[in-house]
């Protein structure tokens, strides 16, 4: 039977490697990326019958080119592509770890919202309505203590869900002014015409935007095909 892959990603100190432990126990490696000095945590588990690769993400803030951990993040996600991408939040700290959950958002669609740390939000008072946020951010929540262990049969059952393709998402993207907005729809379609669905396209283009160097040379080493033809997109040169 073929494995699910299945990815963590959050903020730093939210929990992701208490949840990942926990799920894997002693089916864990761990090493470095590929040329990078940045820990590597792969697992595996095993949920109604099926097997899990799930990979605990360094921690990070965004998922721009601002260090080694942010570009390991961003890559896996959009050059590994796996069915699920679960993203752990604090739930003590929501509004600043809501950012990175837009931004994973903003890449791929297949994304289950785990907020964590929920005995802690109870001690504070803090209420977390799973519902509503959900169907703000357009994808499923789901509230977790890791720690404690509570919620995390839900939690593996909607990424059992999702993996097989039964729960559809509407992410919710950020709208940027009108004039990004305007540069956003100028390029998407040429990225589109260059990569097909191979990255998610709006994205992309933003980062075309943004300028951003550091991805479009992870960007073009990825996409090594023979070079058959050079297509030019914003002053940047890939091979079709
Ligand atoms: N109260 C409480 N503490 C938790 C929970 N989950 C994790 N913690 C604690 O939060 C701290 C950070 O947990 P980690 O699992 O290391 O967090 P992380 O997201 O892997 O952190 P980075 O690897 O730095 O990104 C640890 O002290 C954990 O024991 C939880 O559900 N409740
Ligand atoms: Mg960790």
């Amino acid at each position: 039977m073929s494995k699910h892959y299945i990815a963590l990603a959050g903020n730093p100190n939210t929990g992701k490697s208490t949840l990942f432990n926990t799920l894997t126990g002693l089916r864990q490696h761990t090493g470095n990326w590929t040329g990078k000095t940045v820990l590597k945590a792969e697992g595996e588990y095993e949920h109604n019958g099926q097997t899990y690769v799930i990979v605990d993400l360094p921690g990070t803030y965004s998922l721009h080119s601002n260090s080694a951990d942010e570009e390991v993040a961003r890559d896996y996600i959009l050059f590994e592509n796996p069915e699920v991408t679960v993203v752990v939040l604090d739930a003590t700290a929501m509004e600043r770890n809501l950012n990175l959950a837009l931004q994973v958002m903003e890449m791929t669609n297949k994304v289950v919202v785990c907020v964590n740390l929920m005995d802690e939000a109870q001690k504070k008072g803090i209420i977390v309505d799973e519902k509503k946020l959900a169907e703000v951010l357009g994808v499923p929540v789901v509230k977790i203590s890791a720690r404690n262990k509570t919620g995390l049969n839900k939690l593996l059952d909607t990424v059992e869900q999702m993996a097989a393709g039964n729960i559809p998402t509407k992410p919710y993207q950020i709208v940027y002014s009108k004039d990004i907005e305007e540069k956003i729809a100028a390029l998407e379609p040429e990225v589109r015409e260059l990569f097909g669905d191979a990255y998610p396209a709006r994205w992309v283009a933003l980062r075309l935007l943004d300028g951003d160097q550091s991805f479009l040379e992870a960007l073009q080493q990825h996409h090594n095909q023979p070079k058959t033809k050079e297509v030019l997109v914003n002053g940047v040169s890939f091979s079709q």
